[in-house]
């Protein structure tokens, strides 16, 4: 599976504000390049906290783009996939509307009629690790269904999680000229975090690009 991290922060690397409400850190270009990124992926994945907070819709917006995925045979959009272990994304949220199938990760805490209730949604739910989902295990079972490539958006609970894990190729990040501040805002990478410096992920910039009031930081992991 490949994994690209993308997301935009501010200059203090804050994800949204203490509130966790969504703000718009870049502008129309960035939003563009991000929308570029969905259409090249087979699944656009955020955690459950982003679902709650943010309610996106996580599908690509130029319809050129939709076109040209449908003319490799693929579907118009990616598939979505939250990271959800107790089951607590609503059987209304935008993610579960009909432009793209849906995939819930869960864990075995998750219980059995909230599962139900988001089949009946038209969520596929996939079961992976007794507390938080076993993202290794969870993705496996993601090739299993045919997706190959994976975009993550955040937030950062789940960041953290996949670097740990080791699950991280590629990171590009939007640093916006603003500050946000608030020592309880996410960021870009929260969890429990790395204190041994030999286990500090290693990146390599490959690209600086200027973009609307601010800059785009490409690694490879
Ligand atoms: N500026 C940007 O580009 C973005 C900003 N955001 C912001 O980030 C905030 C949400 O971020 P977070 O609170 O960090 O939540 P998150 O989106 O990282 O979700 C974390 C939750 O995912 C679930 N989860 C299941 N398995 C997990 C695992 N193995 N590891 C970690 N989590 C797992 C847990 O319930 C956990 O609480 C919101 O304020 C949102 O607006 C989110 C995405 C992009
Ligand atoms: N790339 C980027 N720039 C910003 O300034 C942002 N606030 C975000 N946030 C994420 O974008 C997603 C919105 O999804 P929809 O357009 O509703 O599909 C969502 O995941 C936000 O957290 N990203």
């Amino acid at each position: 599976m490949h994994v690209h991290v993308n997301a935009a922060e501010s200059v203090d690397g804050k994800l949204s504000t203490r509130e966790r409400e969504q703000v718009a850190i870049s502008g129309p270009e960035d939003f563009d390049r991000m929308d570029a990124l969905r259409a090249e992926a087979d699944g656009v994945v955020v955690g459950v906290g982003t679902e709650l907070a943010d309610d996106p819709s996580l599908t690509v917006t130029d319809a050129e783009r939709r076109e040209q995925r449908e003319a490799e045979g693929r579907p118009p959009n990616p598939a979505r996939v939250v990271a959800d272990s107790r089951a607590r994304t609503p059987t209304d949220a935008e993610i579960l509307g009909d432009e793209a199938v849906t995939y819930v990760l869960v864990s075995e805490r998750a219980v059995k009629g909230d599962i139900e209730a988001l089949e009946n949604a038209g969520a596929t739910v996939i079961v992976a690790g007794e507390d938080r989902v076993d993202l290794p295990g969870a993705f496996e079972q993601l090739e299993a269904h045919g997706l190959d490539s994976l975009m993550v958006e955040g937030g950062g609970e789940l960041v953290f999680s996949l670097f740990d894990a080791g699950l991280v190729d590629r990171l590009t990040v939007y640093v916006g000229s603003t500050v946000i501040g608030g020592r309880e805002a996410p960021t870009l990478v929260d969890g429990e975090g790395f204190t041994d410096p030999d286990s500090f992920p290693e990146l390599s910039l490959t690209g600086v690009e200027r973009m609307d009031d601010g800059v785009v930081l490409s690694y490879d992991v």
